[in-house]
């Protein structure tokens, strides 16, 4: 990227940072921003959960074994992990082994509340600071016919998402409320990110010309 490049949105990025991320959605989530960085995906698989880990506990572990891999890489930029599950019960939904799992699940969550937490891991090399935090969403499912569960899960859309659904794809109709962050679900807590990215420098407000008028509300 062109660290000099004007901003895209309400902030100017001052640190690129990388983003240990392969998923179209935690990209798409920054770009709208306009918050510039770079793409590192992990290139080792995530750790599965502990017997008994708390949901919180694991997401955090998982974001952070993400970040440290990766930073291992770029030991000279800030570095973003993240890891999000879907909550029901005891149980920590990722993804779907396959089609059968993933209509298993959306039976499952049909008609219910369940949880949904992001683990985000900020490594900070400047400041030799590691940062984390988790962002919990409680999304309530609509009860919906076995058919179109199975038409859905056939779209493909749920194979590569924790829970087996996608909120913010054709998965949207499946919801009918979020309580929480929405980007959470998606998988990046953008609310709390920006707040960490402020705080640690990556980013900051542009600066508005004081010429520029006030907008006429
Ligand atoms: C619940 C939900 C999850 N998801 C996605 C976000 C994540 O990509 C995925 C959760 O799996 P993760 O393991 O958190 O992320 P990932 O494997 O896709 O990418 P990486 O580990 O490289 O960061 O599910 C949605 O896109 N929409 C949703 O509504």
């Amino acid at each position: 990227m062109d660290e000099d490049a004007p901003p895209r949105g309400p902030f100017r990025t001052k640190r690129p940072l990388v983003l240990a991320s392969a998923s179209p959605r935690r990209q798409h989530l920054l770009t709208q921003l306009g918050i510039y960085f770079y793409i590192l995906p992990c290139s080792q698989p995530e750790p599965p959960p502990e017997p008994d880990e708390l949901p919180a506990d694991y997401v955090l572990r998982s974001a952070l074994f993400k970040a440290r891999e990766v930073a291992k890489q770029r030991p000279d930029r800030p570095v973003l992990g993240a890891d999000t599950a879907v909550i029901l019960g005891d149980d920590i939904l990722g993804k779907p082994r396959n089609a059968q799992e993933a209509l298993a699940t959306l039976q499952r969550l049909s008609g219910t509340d369940h949880e949904v937490v992001t683990g985000c891991a900020l490594i900070d090399p400047d400041a030799r600071e590691t940062h984390t935090f988790t962002a919990h969403s409680t999304v309530h499912m609509g009860v919906h016919s076995l058919d179109v569960l199975q038409a859905y899960v056939a779209s493909g859309e749920p194979l590569d998402k924790a829970g087996s659904y996608a909120i913010q794809g054709v998965g949207s109709f499946l919801v009918e409320s979020v309580s929480g962050s929405y980007t959470n679900v998606v998988g990046l807590p953008l609310h709390a990110l920006t707040k960490l990215l402020q705080r640690t420098g990556v980013i900051t407000p542009v600066e508005i010309p004081c010429s520029a008028e006030p907008v006429e509300l």
